[in-house]
């Protein structure tokens, strides 16, 4: 077996496919909010998830990552089929997405929230406050992150007097903790000052090539920004995708957002 091949085992191939779904259903009662959505992420992409609201692009998030069983249908992870596994498991595969941070972390400062969500996945959070010295390896390691996430400069503040977008940045952050392969991203710069979002999306941007990026967001000239190719969901389907150009293009986009039109 050559080097190649067994780094394969445990990293995606560049050119192959990250994450794919095939005749993914579900319906809440009588309303179908996922209907037979098949998608392609290919590793290192940057693809948005838009569509007006009520679409079903948070439900199909949750599909994936698990939050929510389908109906009917399959998701691969790396070639792998995850339909059946907890969320836990998917995560440890290499499937992560953002949470509003928790009371606990507020309380913290990012390197101490970081290194607890390194130890947490290296399976020593039980010795973190014991003795911080032991965990030497895991802050080096958390303090990498918080730096591709440019949160270095604030690495000792404590969470919750961090401004908003710097804490929505280290929800990304505790998410790279898990060192996935696959994020998924549900309006990462929500509620973030509308001149501040780019700075989000721009630190997403630089992020490793190995990484597959899915992010859901409301705001054109983000999505026309920084997205590599846009999926375009309405009423549960996909109604079609492309790159930026080819959706910019799109007369029956344009009429999706200026007919129901909700935002940006
Ligand atoms: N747990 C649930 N039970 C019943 N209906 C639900 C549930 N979750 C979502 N829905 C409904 O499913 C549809 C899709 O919701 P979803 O949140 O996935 O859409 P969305 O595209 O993310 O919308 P938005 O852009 O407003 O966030 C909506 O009509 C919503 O009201």
């Amino acid at each position: 077996m050559t080097a190649y091949a067994l780094e394969g085992q445990d990293a995606i191939a560049k050119g192959a496919t990250a994450l794919s779904t095939k005749g993914l259903q579900k319906a809440f009662g009588s309303l179908p909010v996922a209907r037979d959505i098949a998608i392609d992420l290919p590793v290192g992409a940057r693809y948005a998830l838009i569509g007006p609201n009520g679409a079903g692009k948070t439900t199909l998030i949750n599909l994936i990552t698990g939050l929510q069983q389908p109906d009917a249908g399959a998701i691969t992870l790396g070639g792998e089929d995850i339909t059946a596994l907890a969320p836990q498991d998917r995560v440890k595969r290499g499937l992560a997405r953002t949470f509003q941070i928790n009371t606990l972390f507020a309380g913290l400062n990012p390197l101490e929230a970081v290194t607890l969500a390194v130890c947490e996945r290296r399976g020593i959070a039980n010795r973190f406050w014991q003795n911080i010295a032991v965990n030497k390896d895991a802050i080096e390691e958390a303090y990498g992150i918080l730096e591709k996430l440019k949160l270095g400069d604030v690495c000792y503040q404590t969470t919750r007097e961090l401004p908003y977008g710097r804490q929505r940045l280290l929800e990304i952050a505790l998410a790279l903790a898990t060192q996935p392969k696959v994020l998924l991203l549900d309006e990462p710069a929500a509620g973030v000052p509308q001149e501040e979002s780019g700075d989000i999306f721009e630190v997403v941007a630089g992020l490793s090539d190995d990484l597959t990026v899915l992010f859901i967001e409301h705001d054109m000239h983000i999505v026309f920004r920084f997205a590599t190719r846009i999926i375009v969901l309405v009423a549960g389907a996909v109604f079609t995708q492309g790159t930026p150009a080819e959706i910019a293009a799109d007369p029956g986009v344009r009429e999706v957002y200026l007919g129901k039109r909700h935002h940006g």
